[in-house]
């Protein structure tokens, strides 16, 4: 369905060697290497001595691509973090960590290098899943998938198989490269992608949405800026005292999503509007629109999470309570009648 190969001045990238259909299960793994939310970059190396010799090849495999900044800092914290685990197995050497003497299993140098190149790696690889168990993780394939800020596929954790799945949220044309969005959020302006993208990857995106001399680029980045004015005008409004009106929530729920799917954002995020559009109409008694939204929720989280995730059952049962809701309504008027 796909091929690793070089993705030009991005390394390596995944393309589809045929057409991938939307909702398509392109990759599904379990990490290589995982942070929980209680441990934190001091613990990845340690972490890292833990694996099995292939899957340690596995993860030296993978590129790290950082800039002279970041690897001075990378230096900085493995020093750091190397001579705080020096000092929990001998913490009577702490304040002459200068002193270690030369017969210790791992020189100091040695494994401070060894623990730049993980960071470096974890770091240029780890998805942030922020589940309840697994905070970040790095994986062998879908670690591989190059970043676009208007994706065409979508990466979920799926707890009951304890696996990542990434789905495409659109048809994936043979040849094209299979892309994910490294952000957290959507619907962010460029500066701010780009704010996002450089500290936490260190790289600066080039897609189409990032080209503001493109048409599509500017129209999208006027959109999002539009959008962004949107959502702080009613955010002071309410913060300022102003009731929340669900009229006005709607509006602006509805305006975000017709800019997001305009551009062709497709996933959760998405689907997680539509349900919230859909209980603003039923609680408007606006039922049939509330069905509609409903069922467009349903119709992402399927492509982007797959029906064995238990969000995607959730979502099916709104579509399924709001369905019944206007039967009955229906049922009750003919009563009437
Ligand atoms: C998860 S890896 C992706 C696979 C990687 N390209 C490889 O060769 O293995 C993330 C790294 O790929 C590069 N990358 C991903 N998306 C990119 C993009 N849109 N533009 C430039 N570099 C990108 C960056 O160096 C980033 O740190």
């Amino acid at each position: 369905m796909y091929e690793i190969r070089p993705a030009g001045p991005k390394g390596l990238g995944v393309f589809a060697k045929s057409l991938i259909p939307i909702g398509t299960r392109i990759f599904s793994e379990r990490p290589l290497i995982s942070l929980h939310p209680n441990q934190s970059a001091s613990d990845i190396y340690t972490l890292s001595r833990l694996l099995s010799p292939s899957q340690r090849s596995q993860l030296l495999s993978l590129s790290s691509h950082i800039t002279t900044s970041l690897r001075f800092m990378r230096w900085n914290q493995a020093i750091y973090y190397t001579l705080k685990s020096f000092s929990k197995n001998f913490p009577f050497l702490l304040p002459r960590y200068c002193h270690f003497e030369p017969q210790r299993p791992a020189s100091p140098r040695n494994s401070i290098s060894e623990h730049v190149r993980i960071l470096s790696i974890f770091r240029s690889n780890a998805f942030n899943l922020s589940t309840e168990k697994i905070y970040q993780a790095v994986f062998p394939g879908i670690s591989r998938i190059n970043h676009d800020c208007v994706p065409n596929a979508q990466g979920n954790w799926n707890q009951g198989m304890e696996r990542f799945n990434v789905h495409a949220t659109r048809d994936i044309e043979g040849g094209e490269e299979v892309t994910l969005s490294y952000l957290g959020e959507v619907g962010a302006i460029r500066e701010r992608r780009g704010q996002d993208l450089g500290s936490g990857y260190g790289f600066e995106c080039g897609c189409q949405a990032c080209d503001l001399d493109s048409e599509v680029g500017r129209r999208g980045e006027e959109n999002r800026a539009g959008i962004k004015h949107l959502l702080q005008k009613y955010a002071e409004g309410v913060s300022s005292g102003g009731q929340k009106c669900g009229e006005q929530e709607l509006k602006v729920l509805m305006a975000f999503l017709r800019m997001l799917e305009g551009e062709g954002v497709a996933g959760r995020e998405v689907a997680s509007m539509y349900l919230e559009a859909a209980r603003l109409n039923e609680s408007m008694g606006r039922m049939e629109k509330a069905l509609k939204c409903a069922r467009r929720a349903e119709e992402v989280d399927r492509a982007c999470l797959g029906i064995d995730h238990e969000t995607y059952l959730a979502t099916n049962e709104v579509d399924s309570v709001i369905s019944s809701a206007i039967e009955q309504f229906e049922y009750q008027s003919l009563i009437v009648l």
